[in-house]
């Protein structure tokens, strides 16, 4: 552990990183290449490290420079570019002016070596192996592994510079370069400019195929939300999609046969062999089958819309197999025409729906290759274009494209599958397949628009722009959650706004370091929990909030628990440090126990200590949730149809229907019409948290909106759609559908059913919370349940807790479909109720080993319950009677229900079962009665238990029989 003062004196990661205005993950990866010990971004750098890593700039830069003198010697093929100083050191330069060019190391050199005698087909195949094969620097692959839009820019903005002209448009990356020595010796700026791209995507191969994404997260704090992002398996994906590796191959390829005059330079000349070149046309077979080996990476295998099962051997398959001549042969015999393929304008109401993720999307979208048109010998009745609205067989796909089934089945031939008329094509396939005939293709997928939360939105990646990441404040009573959002909020308003009002919406937006964090302004669980078991996920950070004089306390924990359930990075903040015996340490060493260790003491969690009273370290919490924003990089696509979750709903007086929403995605307008829930409405105004009318709002906005029909609930899915009619009708029949669900039986899990669930390879855990009325048998029933071993499934615990089941416990059951165990405890009766509307499945037991051995039945699908309890009523004792003779007689009131003379019976003291076993007598007065009903007092015992007290309350229940 370092000591925490010398820390102060010394520079961490993340400010050395800002000082030279690069991320801290950079700086990371340049401390590990040079086998300097670090851990993260708070690690302290000594001056020996800084020294180190100024040296490694400076060595960098000279390497560039004899580079570069080099290069204009005219060894323009051996030693221009390698793509990946080219991609990433624009970046630097731009980034930062003290350390140009920082990122070429002399590593890739050595691959560049490689691929400048890689002028031939088969020597580009073995280059592209060894790049994906060969175990790289590590900032490459943190490069490769991030296909970041703004990366590729800059490396499509460095082919237009003179100087990666100068070096034949070899900027472009390893196949540019390959292809630069010959396809781009005339290397103009266009060409220069396409190979930076296309150079820079084999770049990013490189990396996937050798675990990019591996190292990506190597390279991150480990945040666990990390492995979730949509943008990171896009990362990989990207990277591994034929498109790029199509590039590789092509490089030295090509430009070896076809050089200069082609358009679009080195491509062009692949381009007239390959109608397919964007989407990765093999040229070489290793390269093909390089390709191959990566696409096992490539994401879009979950993008079959259609739910239909893919011939997963379509995808290897267009990397095996025939030579460049075989397939320009084809392509000749196919008739393939040229097409440009232009990008469709986009619409803001589209969501991208026919998009088919970043690779194949560029590659079609873009329209950068252009082919030369081949001598047709038939006539050619092929479309230019066809709309694709799923999978479909090879019949139905030749028939589309205008040709014999044999044709496109002898195209697969070539592309290394045997494949029949009947065999299905997933899109990646038929897209690639058209290509090759050179058709463009457009997907229309048919949206579920009635379901359209459950539809995943699939974005370009270039059009995704940072937004502000949201956040949760969750922790104990009083421990000082509100205090804390106000003091933010109050200092936001103090100097941001002058004089500015601050609304109530549920949410609001502060500002630091010119970068936004959106707040929800929900203290307590609501907002997190009762929208997550709504099915929405709005948050992107929690702040846990522990009282520094207080300590751990169990909603400390269940914030905890509810984090960790929902995969959200947590900072810890340890407030009221201001006080008398405050003592943060000791929470820190608490939070260990719940695998949240403070970056001080080696772990991942970042603490600050604050006290929001005194507002003392609320900048530094505010600066600490914007590194962990960068470090997550949250995007949305600001330019298409809003969608978003209420917050917040209520009638309002004046104004009718007020919804406050949080905009996740896209850019909501006045004038919007939209579904919310099961109401639509058209947006009349909108105002943001300060009262300010807004006339649009993006992601991340909190809004304030009017014009809705009926008031929607919190954790509704909101969506903008392109005509009011439309909306309506959605909505009309998502009412009908929500009423019809709700007569029927719901999905949530329970056990009876789960073996079911299991059978049908639902559920891999069952997700249980455990509660009891003492710590000792919660963990020993918590290890015992997860021992259990079925195959296929196993338990998991979200949350384990002493005391009654609180509605807080049903609401995570319910947002995690859980079942809740209760030993030797009940629920209150507001949980109750709640598990009764949410249908949360709540087990009672007094002995351990009959828990176990119910899961462990349930698991296995032999639960077979023969008896069901029933209950029948209660009663509350109101006196106790102690009677010689006769034991204790307890004097009741029925609260609910009805107490039936030997019915089986509980006796409840504070939330914890004290007692099970039957009524032994049941008086009115002084007669013994078979019954006594709700709001009448009685007289009831128990058998062989008189240790009944005031205020106890029984509990009458039968066992039936249930058939099964
Ligand atoms: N000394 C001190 N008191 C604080 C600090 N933060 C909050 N408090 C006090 O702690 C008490 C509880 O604060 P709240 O902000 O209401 O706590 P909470 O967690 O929102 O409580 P609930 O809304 O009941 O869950 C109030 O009296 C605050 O003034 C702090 O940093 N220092």
């Amino acid at each position: 552990m370092t000591n925490k003062q010398d820390n102060k004196d010394k520079t961490r990661v993340y400010e050395y990183a800002k000082s030279l205005n690069m991320s801290s993950k950079e700086i990371i990866t340049i401390l590990k290449r040079l086998n300097i010990p670090v851990n993260n971004h708070m690690s302290v750098m000594e001056n020996d490290a800084v020294d180190k890593v100024e040296k490694f700039f400076r060595d960098i830069k000279a390497n560039a420079a004899a580079k570069r003198a080099a290069t204009d010697g005219g060894n323009v093929s051996s030693t221009t570019t390698n793509q990946k100083p080219a991609s990433q050191a624009p970046a630097q330069e731009n980034k930062n002016a003290a350390a140009p060019a920082s990122k070429p190391a002399a590593p890739e050199q050595t691959t560049s070596g490689q691929s400048a005698q890689a002028s031939n087909q088969t020597s580009a195949q073995g280059q592209s192996q060894s790049q994906s094969q060969s175990p790289r620097r590590s900032d490459d692959q943190y490069v490769a592994s991030r296909p970041q839009p703004g990366r590729d820019q800059r490396s499509g903005g460095q082919g237009h510079r003179p100087s990666s002209q100068g070096s034949s448009g070899g900027q472009g990356g390893y196949q540019g370069q390959r292809s630069g020595g010959q396809g781009s010796g005339g290397g103009q700026g266009g060409q220069g400019q396409r190979q930076g791209y296309q150079g820079q995507r084999p770049s990013g191969q490189g990396g996937s195929g050798q675990g990019g994404q591996g190292q990506r997260s190597g390279d991150r704090p480990p945040y666990r939300s990390n492995d979730q992002r949509p943008n990171q398996s896009g990362g990989g994906g990207y990277n591994s999609r034929p498109g790029g590796q199509g590039g590789q191959g092509q490089g030295g390829n090509r430009s070896g046969n076809n050089s200069g005059p082609r358009p679009g330079g080195s491509s062009g000349g692949q381009m007239a062999s390959s109608p397919s070149a964007n989407s990765g046309r093999p040229q070489g077979g290793a390269n093909r089958s390089s390709a191959g080996n990566n696409r096992p990476n490539r994401p879009f295998d979950n993008r079959n819309q259609s739910g239909r099962p893919v011939i997963q051997e379509a995808k290897p398959q267009f990397h095996v197999g025939a030579s460049a001549a075989e397939l320009d042969e084809a392509a000749a015999r196919a008739g393939v025409k040229t097409q440009k393929k232009t990008k469709p304008t986009p619409n803001r109401f589209d969501d991208n729906k026919g998009k088919r993720g970043p690779g194949g999307q560029r590659g079609n979208a873009r329209g950068r290759y252009q082919q030369e048109t081949v001598k047709k010998e038939k006539i050619d009745n092929t479309p230019k274009k066809i709309i694709v609205r799923g999978t479909m067989t090879v019949g139905e796909t030749a028939k589309l494209l205008h040709k014999d089934a044999s044709e496109v089945i002898k195209k697969l031939l070539f592309l290394g599958t045997m494949a029949t008329i009947n065999q299905e094509l997933d899109l990646d396939a038929i897209q690639l397949i058209s290509s090759e005939f050179g058709v463009e293709v457009e997907v229309k997928i048919k949206v579920e628009e009635d379901n359209f939360e459950t539809i995943e939105e699939v974005d370009d990646e270039a059009d995704l722009l940072e937004r502000p990441p949201v956040v949760t404040i969750m922790g104990h009573v009083d421990h000082g959650k509100t205090t804390l959002l106000d003091a933010i909020r109050s200092t936001n308003v103090t100097e941001g706004e002058a004089g500015g009002i601050t609304q109530h919406i549920g949410a609001y937006q502060v500002e630091v370091n010119q970068k936004k964090i959106t707040f929800l302004d929900t203290p307590g669980h609501e907002a997190f929990t009762t929208m997550r078991a709504r099915g929405a996920q709005v948050t992107d950070i929690t702040i846990i909030v522990v009282a520094a004089d207080d300590g751990i306390m169990p909603q400390t924990v269940e914030a905890i628990n509810h984090a960790k359930a929902a995969n959200v990075p947590i900072i810890v903040a340890v407030n009221k440090i201001d006080k008398e015996g405050a003592n943060p340490d000791q929470i820190k060493q608490a939070m260990t126990a719940y695998e949240l260790v403070p970056e001080e003491w080696g772990g991942d969690t970042i603490f600050c200590e604050i006290s929001a009273k005194q507002r003392i370290g609320l900048e530094n919490l505010l600066e600490m949730i914007l590194l962990v924003a960068e470090v997550q990089e949250y995007k949305a696509n600001p330019n298409k149809r809003a969608r978003g979750t209420v917050i917040e709903a209520e009638l309002d007086k004046g104004r009718g229907p007020v919804a406050r929403i949080l905009i996740q995605h896209g850019t909501l307008k006045v004038g919007d019409s939209f579904v919310a829930g099961v109401n639509f409405g058209r947006v009349r105004a909108m105002v943001n948290d300060k009262g300010k009318r807004l006339k649009e709002a993006g992601p991340s906005t909190p809004v304030e909106i009017t014009g809705l029909t009926e008031v929607p609930q919190a954790g509704d899915p909101f969506l903008a759609y392109e005509d009011e009619r439309k909306a309506r009708d959605i909505a009309e029949r998502r009412a009908t559908a929500l009423r019809q669900s709700e007569m029927t039986a719901n999905s949530r899990v329970t056990l009876d059913d789960l073996f079911k669930h299991i059978k049908d390879g639902e559920i891999k855990d069952l997700n249980v919370i455990i509660k009891g009325d003492v710590q000792g048998s919660v963990e020993a029933l918590k290890s015992s349940l997860e021992k259990i071993e079925v195959e296929g499934v196993r338990v998991k615990t979200l949350h384990i807790g002493v005391g009654a089941i609180t509605e807080s416990d049903i609401i995570l059951a319910s947002a995690s479909n859980a079942i809740i165990i209760g030993f030797n405890v009940r629920p209150e009766p507001a949980a109750k109720t709640t598990a009764d509307q949410e249908k949360v499945d709540i087990r009672l037991h007094n002995i351990i080993y009959n828990v176990i051995e119910e899961i462990e039945q349930a698991m296995k699908g032999m639960l077979d319950p023969v008896f069901k309890e029933v209950a029948l009523g209660s009663a509350e004792v109101r006196n106790v009677f102690k009677i010689t003779g006769a034991g204790t007689i307890a004097g009741c009131m029925i609260t609910n229900g009805k107490i039936v003379r030997n019915a089986q019976a509980r006796l409840v003291r504070g939330g914890i079962v004290v007692y099970e076993g039957k009524i032994d007598s049941l008086k009115r007065f002084k007669d013994d009665a078979k019954e006594v009903a709700q709001g009448y007092e009685c007289g009831i015992s128990l058998e062989r238990y008189h240790d009944i007290k005031e205020g106890d309350v029984i509990e009458a229940f039968i066992m039936e029989t249930v058939e099964r």
